[in-house]
């Protein structure tokens, strides 16, 4: 089977909103598949409808080649797939050793705990108590707490929410390695850094709909945006927006950011225009666009 996931205009609806309006995407075995947008955009909807805790109102879902939305097939699919629970589900006073004992003891197949243990760098943390844990090892054991029946599709809805840098990072290895080892992942984010470093391929959503399918690299490339980025305290936004090839031009105290049509063209315009007016520059560098700015791009596409 190449597609362990397949949605096909799956439409969900919560009294008046639209949630979800016609969503159609595949997966492929091994993927880190990424569904990104904002609060709001349909991600939970989405990824609750293929993990079986949500009804679709219509659309066609198959998750290795089982419907979730079929109670005869949820009880097979359960054994192959993992969900990640949120931390709140797990009793503050438990140990993590015996959280990972207690959902050992659900599955047939719990052959794995130590490989897990030593994968997630869980060992030294085994007798500490959930409650003392920071957020990035809290995530940790509940990712740890997913994979124990060696699923094939891991579901993590916004695992790194509220996680700081580094701590966040140390998660991205972590899907990492599984990924390495055959599963497929199936993330939600909002954020776009994530969804850029972490996922090989990415869903933008949003108000219920995919903006944008692809490899988040192929996105970008597509999306063609250049940006110039300094420092200056000096200069006018609205002089610089008059030059040649400027396309936009953003500036927060002393940052400045200049999307434009033609990079070398445009940096050679703007430090001429800054040498001439006397505004100081530092730090002058080219920049790719981000999924950041796809986003925003495709938001103002649709308003135009
Ligand atoms: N059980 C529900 N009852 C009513 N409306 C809901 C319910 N669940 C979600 N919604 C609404 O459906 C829309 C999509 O919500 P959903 O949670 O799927 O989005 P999301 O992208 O996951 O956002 P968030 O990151 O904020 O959870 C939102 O407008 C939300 O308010």
């Amino acid at each position: 089977m190449k597609h362990v996931i397949e949605v096909e205009g799956l439409t969900k609806q919560y009294g008046e909103t639209r949630a979800v309006q016609g969503i159609s995407f595949t997966v492929e075995k091994g993927e880190i598949f990424g569904i990104i947008g904002p609060n709001g955009a349909g991600k939970t909807t989405t990824i609750e409808i293929l993990e079986g805790l949500r009804k679709r109102d219509s659309g066609n879902v198959h998750v290795l080649g089982f419907d979730p939305g079929k109670e005869s097939d949820r009880y097979q699919l359960n054994k192959k797939i993992g969900v990640q629970f949120q931390a709140t589900s797990i009793q503050e006073l438990m140990k993590v050793k015996e959280a990972l004992n207690l959902f050992s003891s659900f599955y047939d197949t719990h052959h794995n705990l130590m490989d897990i243990i030593e994968q997630l760098h869980l060992k030294d943390k085994l007798n500490s108590y959930f409650k003392d844990l920071s957020g990035g090892w809290k995530q940790r054991v509940t990712l740890a707490l997913s994979v124990l029946h060696q699923p094939e599709i891991v579901f993590l809805d916004e695992p790194s929410m509220g996680l700081d840098p580094q701590a966040r990072r140390e998660l991205w290895e972590v899907i990492h390695t599984l990924k390495e080892q055959g599963t497929t992942i199936l993330v939600t984010t909002h954020y776009m850094e994530e969804a850029e470093k972490l996922c090989d391929r990415i869903a933008m959503v949003y108000d219920g709909r995919i903006r944008a399918l692809g490899k988040p690299n192929v996105l970008l490339e597509d999306l063609a945006t250049n940006y110039l980025a300094f420092e200056s305290f000096d200069v006018d936004p609205d002089v610089l927006i008059a030059l040649p090839g400027v396309i936009h031009v953003e500036k927060s105290a002393d940052r400045v950011r200049i999307q434009t049509e033609n990079l070398q063209r445009s940096a050679y315009m703007v430090l001429k225009e800054c040498e001439e007016r006397g505004w100081k520059v530092a730090a002058f560098r080219f920049e790719r666009g981000t999924l950041d700015d796809l986003f925003v791009h495709l938001l103002k596409e649709r308003s135009a």
